[in-house]
């Protein structure tokens, strides 16, 4: 409950909650009007010439109907701004009477600010967007400059999501120092269940400067656990659908990259809370996979042969292998007469195309041509007559297409990264003078599996088979990315991910919780990877998530994992809010299930961090003592979200619990190369309360206890 809940007999809650109430119904007409209008066809064209637009007015009016939709809970506006009358609207000039409306007061004109753009029956805006120009100053005007405004208005909510609280910042007096967040803080508080929430009524000026940056600008934002990360992604794709939809639309649409399922799981609502219903959101394994399963993980030494960069080019030259110089001369037999081609024109034709640096597959493609072509020009020579279908069939005739199956296979690229992996000679050939010996034989799958259906494939796997398939074929393209938790990523990832993007990516992501090993460990690196050198790195230096105490004890591991960065401002120390408990070995299970008891009997979301190997035990003691609860997997969204997650801690990244409970920190940190990041990962998900559970010794860095913290700062 917001702390600021003020008098629901308070006339001015009243005035708002009434106005809230005429928006719904202006939306639930709006709605309606574009429905009937979509049921009806009304305004489609007759004639066959109109059949495309009357397409493209379909579909944008059911996009219209999905975007409107009245979200439960979910506040039509969340703030508003006062500006002096006539400041905004033109009152004569629109014809309106006397008195003015709801939004034009004698005094003011006020702007309302929402999640979506909502007009009255009269075509007038009552609620404005925020993304369009006009709720600009909601984010940023300040005493310092008050784009015109006077009085920046917000509102709280109760969990229902009834107005139930208003804070008002004079913005136009120099003399005030900002005040009015409240809410803004109350907002932060509020206890975590499900999925992450839409930021939109907080944003805060360093993050709506990303948000709102022009699309032709790539960002690779940079910021310590729980700074906005994500947030600001999501938020910027919305922003950037609203300004630029048509541009990107035309350049192929836009997409979420996260790490698995679980994470897009757990951010699957923001953009639809904000009427984006188009995006697609996808892991990188998706993106990458060809349909391939991926069953485990690379050794570390793998993985970083494995993701490096250099493995493009054996692909490509391990591709490229495949052609080879014909075995014999082609006979075509066509209406009666045989048509030969010597070995010798074969290789000049199979020069020519590759010559032309041309994909793999259009190779083939035109290879084939190539050679009906030759055997046209002996048929014109003999002076036989040729059709004008001569060509085409010949394309496909069967002596023609053996050839080319024999100089020129057909690729499954699957097939092709399996054969490199796993034959010695084959690899040798396409990596030497590229990947040393020692690199060959660590790369090299022993034993090698019987048959391709025998072979497990890795992460890193997908991404050879994706620069294979790539080489073959060139993908789809996508108009703009946000790609999540990309200091993970490795530099193949990032190459496919290049290859995808026709226009500009949001990176994000924190280098000191990068745990695999094949990850980059700088940005202007993974900038280069990604095909956007020229992108810009930003920095997220405020914590919205973790409080103080908490962070500032999860950053006594960054001089050991990531020396050069700090951990963020919090503002927030709530009391109590970082618990250690020792326990004895055999108690570890019997301390957590009491911790669990103890938070759920609080508001909000707990989640239980464990190494992975702790899960199963963990989860049938929750079980057995009656703990309903969702153990996150990393290629299944769960049906839904239990008050109380069990989480391996491999699929801890970009989520976040009102009670996190890590157990045993030194098994996490021991289970891997990188155990040090991962635990890092494990120690920020909290939003009010950390439980450390451990019968072993801390990791050094955390053996002493707390200090009590500095008190940090709230801009
Ligand atoms: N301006 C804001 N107003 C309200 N809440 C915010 C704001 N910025 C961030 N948050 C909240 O802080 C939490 C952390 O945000 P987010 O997950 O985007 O951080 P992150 O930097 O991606 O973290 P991580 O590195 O752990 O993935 C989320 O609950 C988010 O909704």
């Amino acid at each position: 409950m917001y702390p600021l809940d003020q008098d629901a007999f308070d006339p001015e809650i009243r005035t708002e909650r009434e106005f809230m109430d005429a928006c719904r119904a202006e939306l639930a007409r709006m709605r309606q009007e574009i429905g009937t209008a979509l049921a009806t066809g009304a305004g489609e064209g007759d004639a066959v010439v109109d059949k495309y637009s009357n397409h493209a007015l379909r579909r944008f009016r059911s996009q219209m109907v999905e975007e409107l939709s009245d979200l439960d809970n979910v506040p039509l506006f969340f703030g508003r701004l006062d500006y002096p009358r006539g400041e905004v609207y033109d009152n004569a000039a629109d014809g309106v009477r006397e008195g003015g409306s709801h939004t034009r007061r004698p005094h003011s004109d006020l702007v309302y600010v929402g999640r979506r753009g909502v007009r009255d029956s009269s075509g007038e805006p009552i609620v404005i967007d925020w993304r369009a120009p006009l709720a600009r100053a909601f984010y940023e005007a300040s005493p310092k400059d008050p784009m015109g405004v006077r009085v920046r208005r917000r509102y709280g909510f109760d969990h229902t999501g009834v107005l139930s609280a208003y804070e008002d910042e004079p913005v136009d007096r120099p003399d005030t120092s900002g005040g009015g967040n409240g809410l803004v803080a109350a907002e932060i508080e509020r206890p975590r269940t499900g999925p992450m929430r839409d930021i939109v009524a907080t944003i805060q000026p360093e993050q709506m400067r990303l948000v709102r940056a022009p699309l032709e600008r790539t960002l690779c934002i940079q910021g310590a656990p729980g700074t906005g990360k994500t947030a600001v992604g999501l938020h910027r794709l919305a922003y950037l659908l609203y300004t630029e939809r048509e541009r990107l639309r035309k350049g192929g649409g836009v997409a979420v990259i996260g790490p698995n399922r679980s994470f897009l799981s757990y951010i699957r609502n923001v953009l639809p809370s904000l009427g984006e219903v188009e995006v697609s959101q996808t892991t990188i394994d998706e993106l990458t996979g060809s349909g391939i399963t991926i069953e485990r993980a690379d050794d570390p030494q793998v993985a970083r042969i494995k993701g490096d960069a250099r493995m493009a080019e054996v692909i490509r030259r391990h591709l490229w292998a495949q052609v080879q110089p014909p075995e014999e001369e082609v006979q075509v037999t066509h209406q009666h007469r045989t048509w030969r081609l010597p070995c010798t024109d074969l290789i000049e034709e199979l020069h020519a195309v590759l010559g032309r640096g041309v994909d793999y597959g259009a190779g083939r493609e035109l290879l084939a041509q190539r050679l009906a072509h030759l055997v046209v020009r002996q048929m014109e020579q003999a002076g036989n007559p040729v059709a004008t279908t001569t060509l085409r069939r010949l394309r496909g005739h069967k002596a023609i297409s053996r050839a080319v199956r024999q100089m020129w296979p057909t690729v499954d690229p699957a097939r092709l990264v399996f054969d490199l992996l796993t034959d010695q000679a084959r690899l040798a050939r396409a990596a030497d003078g590229i990947l040393s010996a020692e690199e060959q034989g660590t790369l090299l799958r022993t034993p090698r599996p019987r048959s391709l259906r025998a072979m497990t494939w890795t992460s890193l796997d997908a991404a050879l088979i994706e620069e294979a398939a790539a080489l073959i074929a060139p993908p789809g393209k996508l108009g703009h990315v946000v790609v999540d938790e990309a200091q993970d990523l490795s530099p193949m990832q990032l190459r496919a991910i290049a290859r995808r993007v026709a226009g500009s990516c949001t990176v994000l992501g924190d280098l000191a919780q990068a745990t695999s090993p094949a990850a980059v460990h700088d940005w202007t690196t993974v900038l280069t990877h990604i095909g956007r050198p020229g992108g810009n790195i930003e920095e997220l230096t405020h914590g919205y998530r973790v409080p103080a105490q908490i962070i500032n004890y999860a950053a006594r591991l960054l001089p050991h994992i990531a020396p050069g960065l700090r951990g963020p401002a919090s503002f927030r120390h709530p009391t109590g809010a970082l618990q250690l408990i020792r326990t004895a070995p055999e108690e570890t299970i019997t301390a957590t299930i009491a911790a669990c008891a103890t938070a759920l009997a609080q508001e909000g979301s707990v989640g239980v961090i464990a190494a992975d190997h702790d899960i199963p035990e963990l989860s049938q003691a929750l079980s057995d003592d009656g703990f309903p609860h969702t153990v996150l997997s990393p290629d299944r969204t769960p049906p839904q979200f239990e008050r109380l997650t069990l989480t391996p801690v491999t699929l801890t990244k970009g989520i976040e619990f009102d009670t996190a409970l890590v157990i045993e920190p030194a098994r996490i940190a021991n289970s891997e190369d990188r155990g040090l990041q991962r635990l890092y990962v494990a120690l920020t998900r909290a939003v009010s309360a950390l439980h450390i559970i451990h019968a072993e010794h801390l990791p050094g860095p955390l053996a002493q206890e707390p200090a009590t913290p500095r008190r940090g700062n709230f801009r």
